[in-house]
């Protein structure tokens, strides 16, 4: 990883969250990702960081929030969250995003949901021209029941637009399937490159098959994304 890349992280989610924290904000989410470790070091920076309680998507999420000397808390206690930073692995013209290239993403969501605003930080490979499928070319992460995942990679061979399907592995970190934090298992699914107008739709589809728990297409969800760019400037995104 250049420290290029790293860098244009680090500005992103830093400015994200000093542009858009406030001192009103008692209940902030903390996505998943190599981005947000940025975002929980800056929020672990803050004079007043024990004003608020955090809210994880995951285990990697819980940790940062630990590590960075936040408060923890749980989206069962707390299912109004004020405002949320998450990373994204592409973002489109109309701010849709991929999301679960570290598989997570159910639980990204769920605190997504719960947001009145939903803040994203990435690096400027992240940022799709226009439609998503363009720059993420892995596929759209689905989280599948385990013993479903058969059912699902013939079902996605119905859907329009449909190219192939596939099971993640863990490579040499793991035999067999990756399983999530919410003990399922992600399949990668590639649609090509997806209209943003279809974005939603494509969703829906994915999601009414049975043995779905959740997909990595995030519509219409995004108050901002911030981008860290090459040249060391960060691009705000909004519609
Ligand atoms: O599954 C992982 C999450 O959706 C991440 O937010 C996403 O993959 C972006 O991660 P990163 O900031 O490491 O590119």
């Amino acid at each position: 990883m250049s420290s290029l890349v790293e860098q244009s992280k680090k500005l992103a989610a830093y400015q994200a969250v000093d542009e858009n924290l406030k001192d009103s904000h008692s209940v902030v989410g903390v996505g998943s990702g190599s981005t947000v470790v940025y975002v929980a070091e800056r929020l672990g920076q803050l004079k007043n960081k024990s004003s608020f309680v955090c809210i994880p998507t995951g285990f990697q999420s819980k940790e940062l929030i630990l590590s960075n000397g936040l408060r923890l808390g749980s989206v069962e206690e707390y299912s109004s969250i004020d405002i949320a930073f998450d990373g994204a692995d592409e973002i489109d013209s109309q701010l849709n995003l991929i999301k679960g290239g570290g598989a997570c993403l159910m639980q990204e969501k769920l605190v997504a949901s719960c947001s009145k605003q939903l803040f994203i930080v990435a690096d400027y490979r992240k940022r799709s021209p226009e439609k998503l499928g363009h720059a993420w070319r892995q596929g759209v992460p689905i989280e599948v029941v385990p013993a479903a995942y058969n059912k699902v990679l013939n079902d996605l061979k119905n859907l329009e637009g449909y190219k192939s399907a596939k099971v993640r592995y863990g490579g040499t970190f793991k035999a067999g399937p990756v399983v999530t934090d919410n003990s399922m298992f992600i399949i990668d699914a590639d649609f090509g490159e997806i209209p943003v107008e279809k974005v939603s739709t494509l969703h829906s589809q994915i999601k009414s098959l049975v043995g779905v728990l959740e997909t990595g297409l995030f519509a219409n969800m995004t108050t901002a994304a911030y981008i860290g760019n090459e040249d060391g400037s960060v691009a705000t995104l909004t519609l």
